[in-house]
Protein backbone atom coordinates (compact mmCIF):
# COMPACT_ATOMS: atom_id res chain seq x y z
CA UNK A 1 0.00 0.00 0.00
CA UNK A 2 1.30 3.53 -0.68
CA UNK A 3 0.63 5.77 2.21
CA UNK A 4 -2.50 7.38 1.63
CA UNK A 5 -3.85 5.51 -1.48
CA UNK A 6 -3.64 2.21 -3.70
CA UNK A 7 -0.59 1.18 -4.50
CA UNK A 8 0.81 2.30 -7.83
CA UNK A 9 3.20 -0.41 -9.53
CA UNK A 10 6.30 1.21 -11.41
CA UNK A 11 8.54 -0.50 -13.75
CA UNK A 12 12.00 0.89 -15.49
CA UNK A 13 13.95 -0.58 -17.60
CA UNK A 14 17.37 -0.16 -19.72
CA UNK A 15 17.66 2.91 -21.87
CA UNK A 16 19.66 5.05 -24.01
CA UNK A 17 22.45 7.67 -22.74
CA UNK A 18 20.93 10.40 -19.66
CA UNK A 19 21.57 13.35 -20.59
CA UNK A 20 20.45 17.15 -19.44
CA UNK A 21 19.49 18.95 -16.66
CA UNK A 22 17.88 17.50 -13.44
CA UNK A 23 16.48 20.08 -10.96
CA UNK A 24 15.79 18.09 -8.09
CA UNK A 25 13.76 19.62 -5.73
CA UNK A 26 14.50 21.18 -2.16
CA UNK A 27 15.93 19.58 1.08
CA UNK A 28 13.64 17.88 2.77
CA UNK A 29 15.46 17.96 6.06
CA UNK A 30 15.77 21.59 5.88
CA UNK A 31 12.55 22.17 4.73
CA UNK A 32 10.75 20.96 7.63
CA UNK A 33 12.63 22.35 10.11
CA UNK A 34 12.19 25.98 7.96
CA UNK A 35 8.17 25.28 8.68
CA UNK A 36 8.91 23.96 13.07
CA UNK A 37 11.29 27.15 13.36
CA UNK A 38 8.90 29.82 11.35
CA UNK A 39 6.31 28.79 13.38
CA UNK A 40 8.18 29.11 16.71
CA UNK A 41 9.53 32.99 15.70
CA UNK A 42 7.47 35.97 16.29
CA UNK A 43 6.39 37.02 12.97
CA UNK A 44 6.59 35.99 8.98
CA UNK A 45 9.08 34.10 7.84
CA UNK A 46 9.22 33.00 3.89
CA UNK A 47 10.49 30.41 2.71
CA UNK A 48 11.71 29.96 -0.85
CA UNK A 49 12.27 26.29 -2.96
CA UNK A 50 10.58 24.40 0.08
CA UNK A 51 10.04 20.66 -0.73
CA UNK A 52 6.35 19.87 -1.80
CA UNK A 53 6.93 16.47 -1.14
CA UNK A 54 3.99 14.91 1.48
CA UNK A 55 6.28 14.43 4.27
CA UNK A 56 7.13 18.44 4.46
CA UNK A 57 3.41 19.02 3.59
CA UNK A 58 2.35 16.69 6.54
CA UNK A 59 4.60 19.21 8.68
CA UNK A 60 2.91 21.82 7.17
CA UNK A 61 -0.40 20.86 8.16
CA UNK A 62 1.03 20.53 11.88
CA UNK A 63 2.30 23.91 12.49
CA UNK A 64 -1.31 25.04 11.53
CA UNK A 65 -2.74 22.24 14.08
CA UNK A 66 -0.36 24.05 16.61
CA UNK A 67 -1.77 27.74 15.28
CA UNK A 68 0.97 28.89 13.09
CA UNK A 69 -0.48 30.06 9.86
CA UNK A 70 1.47 28.61 7.29
CA UNK A 71 0.52 29.57 3.40
CA UNK A 72 0.93 28.37 0.22
CA UNK A 73 1.70 31.17 -2.40
CA UNK A 74 2.57 28.92 -5.11
CA UNK A 75 5.80 28.98 -7.47
CA UNK A 76 7.21 26.94 -4.33
CA UNK A 77 7.30 30.32 -2.08
CA UNK A 78 5.79 29.80 1.28
CA UNK A 79 4.92 32.13 4.48
CA UNK A 80 5.01 30.99 8.48
CA UNK A 81 3.77 33.28 10.51
CA UNK A 82 5.08 32.28 13.97
CA UNK A 83 2.88 31.97 17.86
CA UNK A 84 6.17 32.29 19.26
CA UNK A 85 8.52 30.03 21.45
CA UNK A 86 6.06 28.33 24.22
CA UNK A 87 2.87 29.80 21.77
CA UNK A 88 1.80 26.49 21.05
CA UNK A 89 -1.57 26.03 21.03
CA UNK A 90 -3.09 22.73 21.68
CA UNK A 91 -4.13 20.69 18.78
CA UNK A 92 -8.01 19.44 18.43
CA UNK A 93 -7.26 16.80 16.33
CA UNK A 94 -4.89 14.16 15.87
CA UNK A 95 -1.53 14.97 14.28
CA UNK A 96 -1.26 12.78 10.89
CA UNK A 97 2.76 12.33 10.37
CA UNK A 98 2.30 10.39 7.73
CA UNK A 99 5.32 8.56 6.39
CA UNK A 100 8.03 11.00 8.39
CA UNK A 101 10.15 10.19 11.17
CA UNK A 102 11.54 13.58 10.68
CA UNK A 103 8.41 15.45 11.04
CA UNK A 104 7.21 13.56 13.90
CA UNK A 105 10.10 13.27 16.38
CA UNK A 106 10.97 17.06 15.74
CA UNK A 107 7.55 18.09 16.02
CA UNK A 108 7.62 16.22 19.41
CA UNK A 109 10.31 18.10 20.49
CA UNK A 110 9.03 21.25 19.74
CA UNK A 111 5.73 20.76 21.75
CA UNK A 112 7.31 18.68 24.92
CA UNK A 113 7.96 22.00 26.53
CA UNK A 114 4.72 24.24 26.33
CA UNK A 115 1.67 23.20 28.50
CA UNK A 116 -0.59 21.41 26.23
CA UNK A 117 -0.69 17.57 24.97
CA UNK A 118 -0.77 16.51 21.15
CA UNK A 119 -1.66 12.88 19.86
CA UNK A 120 0.39 11.85 16.71
CA UNK A 121 0.07 9.21 14.38
CA UNK A 122 1.43 8.24 10.97
CA UNK A 123 1.10 5.63 8.46
CA UNK A 124 1.68 1.77 8.87
CA UNK A 125 5.43 2.40 7.90
CA UNK A 126 5.80 5.36 10.86
CA UNK A 127 3.63 3.77 13.50
CA UNK A 128 6.19 0.67 13.15
CA UNK A 129 9.30 3.12 14.21
CA UNK A 130 10.88 3.71 17.40
CA UNK A 131 9.88 6.60 19.29
CA UNK A 132 11.17 5.63 22.64
CA UNK A 133 14.81 7.31 21.35
CA UNK A 134 13.07 10.64 21.70
CA UNK A 135 10.72 10.23 24.52
CA UNK A 136 13.46 9.46 26.29
CA UNK A 137 15.08 12.98 26.30
CA UNK A 138 11.77 14.15 26.50
CA UNK A 139 11.00 12.75 29.78
CA UNK A 140 14.15 14.35 31.62
CA UNK A 141 12.13 17.42 30.91
CA UNK A 142 9.28 16.70 32.59
CA UNK A 143 7.27 15.54 29.43
CA UNK A 144 5.34 12.90 29.24
CA UNK A 145 4.74 9.79 26.46
CA UNK A 146 1.95 7.27 25.89
CA UNK A 147 2.07 5.13 23.29
CA UNK A 148 1.51 1.55 21.68
CA UNK A 149 3.83 -1.49 23.00
CA UNK A 150 7.72 -0.41 22.07
CA UNK A 151 7.31 3.05 22.47
CA UNK A 152 5.45 3.26 18.49
CA UNK A 153 2.69 5.80 17.60
CA UNK A 154 -0.16 6.18 17.82
CA UNK A 155 1.18 8.87 20.66
CA UNK A 156 0.31 11.27 23.24
CA UNK A 157 2.94 13.69 24.51
CA UNK A 158 1.80 15.73 28.00
CA UNK A 159 4.01 18.85 27.62
CA UNK A 160 5.80 19.75 31.00
CA UNK A 161 4.58 22.43 32.60
CA UNK A 162 7.69 23.33 34.59
CA UNK A 163 10.43 22.37 31.62
CA UNK A 164 14.04 22.20 33.66
CA UNK A 165 16.78 22.10 31.15
CA UNK A 166 18.21 18.39 30.15
CA UNK A 167 22.06 17.48 29.55
CA UNK A 168 21.76 14.58 27.08
CA UNK A 169 24.37 12.62 25.61
CA UNK A 170 22.84 11.07 22.29
CA UNK A 171 22.83 6.91 22.56
CA UNK A 172 22.41 6.48 18.69
CA UNK A 173 24.02 8.54 15.67
CA UNK A 174 20.80 10.40 14.87
CA UNK A 175 19.90 14.14 13.51
CA UNK A 176 16.27 13.69 14.80
CA UNK A 177 17.08 12.75 18.27
CA UNK A 178 19.38 15.55 18.54
CA UNK A 179 17.23 18.17 16.98
CA UNK A 180 14.08 17.00 18.88
CA UNK A 181 16.28 17.89 22.37
CA UNK A 182 17.35 21.38 20.98
CA UNK A 183 13.74 22.08 19.88
CA UNK A 184 12.61 21.16 23.29
CA UNK A 185 15.57 23.24 25.02
CA UNK A 186 13.99 26.32 23.27
CA UNK A 187 11.38 26.76 25.55
CA UNK A 188 13.30 26.16 29.08
CA UNK A 189 14.97 29.09 31.19
CA UNK A 190 18.36 27.99 30.74
CA UNK A 191 21.20 25.43 29.39
CA UNK A 192 19.95 22.74 27.19
CA UNK A 193 23.30 20.85 26.55
CA UNK A 194 23.22 17.79 23.83
CA UNK A 195 26.32 15.59 22.63
CA UNK A 196 26.51 13.91 19.93
CA UNK A 197 29.30 11.13 19.85
CA UNK A 198 29.39 11.57 15.84
CA UNK A 199 28.55 14.31 14.09
CA UNK A 200 25.25 14.15 12.72
CA UNK A 201 23.50 16.51 10.22
CA UNK A 202 23.52 20.16 11.46
CA UNK A 203 20.71 21.70 10.07
CA UNK A 204 19.04 22.36 13.25
CA UNK A 205 22.05 23.93 14.69
CA UNK A 206 22.72 26.12 11.78
CA UNK A 207 19.17 27.50 11.49
CA UNK A 208 18.18 28.22 15.37
CA UNK A 209 21.35 30.45 15.04
CA UNK A 210 20.03 32.19 11.54
CA UNK A 211 16.76 32.66 14.09
CA UNK A 212 19.12 34.14 16.42
CA UNK A 213 19.26 31.67 18.99
CA UNK A 214 22.24 31.29 21.11
CA UNK A 215 23.78 28.14 20.25
CA UNK A 216 27.85 27.08 20.66
CA UNK A 217 28.89 24.19 19.38
CA UNK A 218 32.61 22.91 20.38
CA UNK A 219 34.29 19.39 19.63
CA UNK A 220 34.96 17.87 23.08
CA UNK A 221 36.54 14.38 24.14
CA UNK A 222 32.90 13.11 24.50
CA UNK A 223 31.85 14.43 21.15
CA UNK A 224 30.20 17.21 19.63
CA UNK A 225 28.92 19.68 22.13
CA UNK A 226 25.60 21.71 21.38
CA UNK A 227 24.83 24.04 23.88
CA UNK A 228 21.73 26.10 23.18
CA UNK A 229 20.11 29.18 25.80
CA UNK A 230 16.44 28.75 26.11
CA UNK A 231 13.30 30.94 25.57
CA UNK A 232 15.24 33.39 22.83
CA UNK A 233 12.88 35.46 20.72
CA UNK A 234 13.04 33.89 17.53
CA UNK A 235 13.13 36.54 14.50
CA UNK A 236 11.33 35.48 11.32
CA UNK A 237 14.05 34.89 8.19
CA UNK A 238 13.99 34.58 5.25
CA UNK A 239 14.72 30.96 3.96
CA UNK A 240 16.44 29.83 0.09
CA UNK A 241 16.13 26.24 0.03
CA UNK A 242 19.13 24.55 -1.22
CA UNK A 243 18.30 21.59 -3.21
CA UNK A 244 18.25 17.93 -1.65
CA UNK A 245 21.43 15.97 -1.76
CA UNK A 246 19.55 12.82 -0.71
CA UNK A 247 17.30 13.05 -4.45
CA UNK A 248 20.17 14.77 -6.36
CA UNK A 249 21.81 10.69 -5.63
CA UNK A 250 18.85 9.36 -7.82
CA UNK A 251 19.94 10.71 -11.05
CA UNK A 252 24.01 11.38 -10.29
CA UNK A 253 23.65 7.04 -9.49
CA UNK A 254 21.64 6.43 -12.61
CA UNK A 255 23.97 8.74 -15.00
CA UNK A 256 27.04 6.48 -13.52
CA UNK A 257 25.35 2.81 -14.57
CA UNK A 258 23.69 3.82 -17.41
CA UNK A 259 25.96 3.62 -21.10
CA UNK A 260 27.06 7.16 -22.51
CA UNK A 261 25.42 9.43 -19.88
CA UNK A 262 25.94 12.95 -18.90
CA UNK A 263 23.57 14.62 -16.48
CA UNK A 264 24.08 17.48 -14.64
CA UNK A 265 22.37 18.17 -10.97
CA UNK A 266 23.06 22.11 -9.96
CA UNK A 267 22.02 23.90 -6.93
CA UNK A 268 23.16 20.71 -4.83
CA UNK A 269 23.31 21.33 -0.99
CA UNK A 270 27.09 19.72 0.05
CA UNK A 271 26.64 20.30 3.49
CA UNK A 272 30.02 18.04 4.71
CA UNK A 273 27.08 15.78 7.27
CA UNK A 274 24.76 15.09 4.18
CA UNK A 275 27.47 14.64 0.99
CA UNK A 276 29.26 11.07 2.10
CA UNK A 277 27.41 9.64 -0.88
CA UNK A 278 29.20 11.92 -3.17
CA UNK A 279 32.40 10.89 -2.01
CA UNK A 280 31.98 7.25 -1.75
CA UNK A 281 31.25 7.25 -5.10
CA UNK A 282 34.46 9.40 -6.38
CA UNK A 283 36.40 6.77 -4.22
CA UNK A 284 34.50 4.01 -6.59
CA UNK A 285 35.65 5.04 -9.48
CA UNK A 286 32.85 7.28 -10.42
CA UNK A 287 33.27 10.41 -13.07
CA UNK A 288 31.83 12.93 -10.87
CA UNK A 289 32.44 16.54 -10.29
CA UNK A 290 31.52 19.56 -8.65
CA UNK A 291 30.77 22.44 -10.55
CA UNK A 292 30.69 26.21 -9.54
CA UNK A 293 31.28 25.28 -5.49
CA UNK A 294 29.88 28.20 -3.84
CA UNK A 295 27.81 29.18 -0.45
CA UNK A 296 23.97 30.16 -0.39
CA UNK A 297 21.84 30.78 2.53
CA UNK A 298 24.95 29.53 4.94
CA UNK A 299 25.25 26.01 3.19
CA UNK A 300 27.99 25.35 0.37
CA UNK A 301 26.57 24.51 -2.57
CA UNK A 302 27.60 23.22 -6.36
CA UNK A 303 26.62 22.02 -9.59
CA UNK A 304 27.02 17.88 -9.37
CA UNK A 305 28.26 16.58 -13.14
CA UNK A 306 27.79 12.84 -13.39
CA UNK A 307 28.97 10.73 -16.35
CA UNK A 308 28.64 7.24 -17.51
CA UNK A 309 31.58 5.25 -15.15
CA UNK A 310 32.48 1.92 -16.98
CA UNK A 311 35.02 0.73 -14.12
CA UNK A 312 33.55 1.11 -11.06
CA UNK A 313 34.90 -0.47 -8.03
CA UNK A 314 33.91 -2.07 -4.62
CA UNK A 315 35.06 -0.46 -1.85
CA UNK A 316 34.74 -0.76 1.69
CA UNK A 317 32.68 2.75 3.08
CA UNK A 318 34.57 3.79 6.26
CA UNK A 319 31.67 3.48 9.38
CA UNK A 320 32.99 6.96 10.42
CA UNK A 321 30.73 8.38 7.31
CA UNK A 322 27.57 6.50 7.81
CA UNK A 323 25.62 9.64 9.20
CA UNK A 324 26.41 11.72 5.92
CA UNK A 325 25.21 9.37 3.61
CA UNK A 326 22.32 7.54 5.92
CA UNK A 327 19.74 7.71 3.59
CA UNK A 328 22.01 6.92 0.65
CA UNK A 329 23.13 3.72 1.04
CA UNK A 330 20.12 1.62 -0.78
CA UNK A 331 21.07 3.15 -4.25
CA UNK A 332 24.72 3.09 -3.30
CA UNK A 333 24.02 -0.95 -3.02
CA UNK A 334 22.45 -0.06 -6.70
CA UNK A 335 25.61 1.38 -7.80
CA UNK A 336 27.31 -1.26 -6.16
CA UNK A 337 25.74 -3.91 -7.95
CA UNK A 338 27.25 -2.71 -11.53
CA UNK A 339 30.64 -2.39 -10.04
CA UNK A 340 33.75 -4.94 -10.04
CA UNK A 341 34.25 -6.45 -7.14
CA UNK A 342 32.72 -6.40 -3.49
CA UNK A 343 31.19 -3.12 -1.31
CA UNK A 344 31.10 -3.55 2.25
CA UNK A 345 29.32 -1.37 4.24
CA UNK A 346 29.76 -1.14 8.37
CA UNK A 347 28.10 0.83 11.07
CA UNK A 348 24.55 0.72 9.58
CA UNK A 349 22.28 -0.78 12.29
CA UNK A 350 20.42 2.55 11.74
CA UNK A 351 19.21 1.52 8.36
CA UNK A 352 17.29 -1.23 10.11
CA UNK A 353 14.73 1.38 11.46
CA UNK A 354 14.12 3.29 9.17
CA UNK A 355 10.60 3.78 6.69
CA UNK A 356 11.62 -0.39 6.08
CA UNK A 357 14.19 -2.31 7.30
CA UNK A 358 16.41 -1.22 4.36
CA UNK A 359 19.42 -3.52 4.72
CA UNK A 360 16.64 -6.71 4.52
CA UNK A 361 14.30 -5.00 1.74
CA UNK A 362 17.67 -4.28 -0.33
CA UNK A 363 18.87 -7.24 0.15
CA UNK A 364 15.72 -9.10 -0.80
CA UNK A 365 15.30 -7.61 -4.18
CA UNK A 366 18.91 -7.00 -4.92
CA UNK A 367 19.10 -10.94 -4.61
CA UNK A 368 15.91 -11.19 -6.32
CA UNK A 369 18.00 -9.32 -9.38
CA UNK A 370 20.77 -11.98 -9.34
CA UNK A 371 23.44 -9.79 -7.03
CA UNK A 372 25.16 -11.68 -4.09
CA UNK A 373 24.22 -9.83 -0.98
CA UNK A 374 25.28 -10.68 2.51
CA UNK A 375 24.14 -8.85 5.96
CA UNK A 376 24.29 -8.71 9.49
CA UNK A 377 22.79 -6.80 12.01
CA UNK A 378 24.81 -3.77 11.07
CA UNK A 379 26.15 -4.31 7.85
CA UNK A 380 25.94 -5.83 4.42
CA UNK A 381 28.59 -6.36 1.45
CA UNK A 382 27.04 -6.12 -2.20
CA UNK A 383 29.16 -8.34 -4.81
CA UNK A 384 29.15 -6.11 -7.98
CA UNK A 385 28.81 -8.16 -11.68
CA UNK A 386 30.05 -5.29 -13.42
CA UNK A 387 28.66 -3.39 -16.19
CA UNK A 388 26.21 -5.23 -18.71
CA UNK A 389 25.76 -8.10 -16.07
CA UNK A 390 22.85 -7.25 -13.93
CA UNK A 391 19.78 -9.60 -14.58
CA UNK A 392 17.18 -7.61 -13.06
CA UNK A 393 13.71 -8.89 -13.83
CA UNK A 394 12.35 -9.09 -10.41
CA UNK A 395 9.58 -7.04 -8.96
CA UNK A 396 10.85 -5.70 -5.44
CA UNK A 397 8.41 -4.81 -2.61
CA UNK A 398 9.54 -0.97 -1.29
CA UNK A 399 7.52 -1.54 2.05
CA UNK A 400 6.04 1.79 2.13
CA UNK A 401 9.86 3.37 1.77
CA UNK A 402 10.37 6.41 -0.87
CA UNK A 403 14.23 5.63 -1.28
CA UNK A 404 13.81 1.58 -1.57
CA UNK A 405 11.35 2.19 -4.63
CA UNK A 406 13.69 4.68 -6.13
CA UNK A 407 16.55 2.58 -5.71
CA UNK A 408 15.43 -0.56 -7.26
CA UNK A 409 13.79 1.86 -10.52
CA UNK A 410 17.29 2.89 -10.72
CA UNK A 411 18.68 -0.46 -10.65
CA UNK A 412 16.37 -1.48 -13.81
CA UNK A 413 17.64 1.29 -15.83
CA UNK A 414 20.36 -0.81 -16.98
CA UNK A 415 19.59 -3.97 -16.26
CA UNK A 416 19.81 -6.91 -18.28
CA UNK A 417 15.56 -7.25 -18.04
CA UNK A 418 13.32 -4.66 -16.41
CA UNK A 419 12.60 -4.19 -12.57
CA UNK A 420 9.27 -3.64 -10.85
CA UNK A 421 8.30 -2.21 -7.67
CA UNK A 422 4.90 -3.44 -6.41
CA UNK A 423 4.11 0.59 -5.00
CA UNK A 424 6.18 3.69 -6.28
CA UNK A 425 3.43 6.31 -3.92
CA UNK A 426 5.67 6.19 -1.53
CA UNK A 427 7.91 8.33 -3.87
CA UNK A 428 5.75 11.66 -3.78
CA UNK A 429 6.57 11.73 -0.02
CA UNK A 430 10.43 13.10 -0.86
CA UNK A 431 10.62 13.05 -4.49
CA UNK A 432 6.84 14.30 -5.98
CA UNK A 433 8.20 14.53 -9.26
CA UNK A 434 11.06 11.54 -9.98
CA UNK A 435 9.38 10.13 -13.04
CA UNK A 436 9.13 12.85 -15.02
CA UNK A 437 12.43 13.92 -13.67
CA UNK A 438 14.11 11.04 -14.38
CA UNK A 439 11.51 10.31 -17.65
CA UNK A 440 13.25 13.62 -19.26
CA UNK A 441 16.81 12.77 -18.70
CA UNK A 442 15.84 9.97 -20.97
CA UNK A 443 14.89 7.05 -18.72
CA UNK A 444 12.16 4.35 -19.27
CA UNK A 445 10.29 4.46 -16.19
CA UNK A 446 6.72 4.24 -15.60
CA UNK A 447 3.71 3.00 -13.93
CA UNK A 448 3.71 -0.69 -14.58
CA UNK A 449 0.01 -0.65 -15.90
CA UNK A 450 -0.24 2.46 -17.64
O1 LIG B 1 17.06 15.07 10.84
C1 LIG B 1 16.72 14.78 9.68
O2 LIG B 1 16.20 15.59 8.90
C2 LIG B 1 16.96 13.39 9.22
C3 LIG B 1 17.78 12.57 9.94
C4 LIG B 1 18.07 11.18 9.57
O3 LIG B 1 17.38 10.32 10.45
P1 LIG B 1 17.97 9.90 11.89
O4 LIG B 1 18.00 11.05 12.77
O5 LIG B 1 17.00 8.84 12.39
O6 LIG B 1 19.33 9.32 11.60
C5 LIG B 1 17.63 10.86 8.15
O7 LIG B 1 17.60 9.47 7.96
C6 LIG B 1 16.30 11.45 7.80
O8 LIG B 1 15.96 11.21 6.46
C7 LIG B 1 16.32 12.95 7.97
C1 LIG C 1 14.75 8.20 6.78
C2 LIG C 1 14.12 9.10 6.04
O1 LIG C 1 13.14 9.94 6.47
P1 LIG C 1 12.35 10.03 7.84
O2 LIG C 1 13.16 9.43 8.93
O3 LIG C 1 12.07 11.48 8.02
O4 LIG C 1 11.05 9.27 7.64
C3 LIG C 1 14.50 9.30 4.61
O5 LIG C 1 14.00 10.26 4.03
O6 LIG C 1 15.28 8.52 4.03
Amino acid sequence: MSSHGDPIPMISRACGPLSGTADVPGDKSISHRSLILGALAVGETTIEGLLEGQDVLDTAAAMRAFGAEVTDHGGKSWSVRGVGVGGFAEPDQVIDCGNSGTGVRLIMGAMATAPISATFSGDASLNGRPMARVTDPLALFGAQAVGRAGGRLPMTIVGSQMPVPVRYHVPVPSAQVKSAVLLAGLNVPGKTVVIEAEATRDHTERMLAGFGAEIAVEDTEEGRQITLTGQPELVPQHIVVPRDPSSAAFPVCAALIVPGSDVLVPGIGLNPTRAGLFTTLREMGADLTYENTREEGGEPVADLRARFSPDLKGIEVPPARAASMIDEYPVLSVVASYAQGQTVMRGVRELRVKESDRIDAMATGLRANGIKVEDGEDWWTVTGRGHGNVQGGATCQSHLDHRIAMSFLILGMAAQSPVRVDDGGPIATSFPIFETLMADLGAQVSRANG
